[in-house]
């Protein structure tokens, strides 16, 4: 994959999505389309977004009983996007029947420690209050259950990378060198830069707000591009 850099396209809107994938389609290797998109537009929203040529990654961050991902997955074919989602936390017989439901071109991706989460949201969920023990110990499981790699935040990457060197790495909570810090809300907690989540091992970033509410998104996409 040339360009690394997947925009997430967090909209309900199936226009404004092919407007901003449109304007940004030359700076970036991918679109990432997630609950809010896919609650809206279902199936045929991916598939209209799909025709734009672009790898598709459908992040839906499944977590149930192993039985009711497997089918919901199933439940996706045809679709066949090049990247899924599901929660690492659902456990390893959970990662084991989405790899085995999910289609082979489909990178299933466990997310391990959201990047809004510090250590004292994980301490008030009863895990241990470290984000980084949290990220190496689903890591751990993530490979061991035989799923292509995780998502975990640049702070994380390069010590699961290390832990599973052919696994596929997913970085969110990315945000440009010199914004504002806390900016879009500040639901956050866990971010680096572009640059710095690639020297540590990332597969891929996923960057939104900072693309997609920008005056000019091609503009912004091309000026992150260029620190890749
Ligand atoms: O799986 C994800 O993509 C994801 C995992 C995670 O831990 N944190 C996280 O922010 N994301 C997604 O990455 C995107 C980040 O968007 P921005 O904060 O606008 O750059 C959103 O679409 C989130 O759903």
């Amino acid at each position: 994959m040339s360009n690394r850099l997947f925009v997430a396209l967090d909209t309900p809107d199936l226009a404004k999505a092919r407007a901003l994938a449109t304007k940004v389609r030359h700076h970036v290797g991918g679109i990432k389309l997630g609950l809010e998109f896919f609650m809206a537009n279902g199936r045929s929203g991916v598939r209209d977004m799909a025709e734009l040529g672009l790898p598709i990654f459908l992040d839906l961050k499944l977590h149930d009983i192993p039985n009711t991902v497997a089918k919901a997955i199933m439940a996706l074919r045809g679709l066949d996007p090049a990247i899924l989602t599901v929660h690492a936390a659902g456990g390893r017989a959970m990662l084991e029947d989405a790899k085995a439901a999910a289609p082979l071109g489909t990178k299933v991706i466990a997310v391990t420690t959201l990047t809004s989460l510090d250590g004292s949201d994980l301490a008030s969920i009863g895990c241990s209050g470290d984000p980084h023990e949290q990220v190496l110990r689903l890591t751990q499981l993530a490979k061991d259950a035989g799923v292509d790699g995780v998502v975990c935040s640049g702070e994380e990457v390069a010590a699961a990378h290390k832990l599973w060197p052919k696994g596929f790495f997913v970085v969110p909570g990315v945000r440009p060198a010199g914004g504002v810090p806390g900016a879009f809300g500040g639901d956050q907690k866990r971010v680096v830069t572009p640059r710095a989540a690639l020297d540590a091992g990332a597969s891929i970033l996923v960057i939104g707000r900072p693309i997609t509410q920008a005056a000019d998104p091609d503009v912004a996409a091309r000026e992150i591009e260029a620190t890749l």
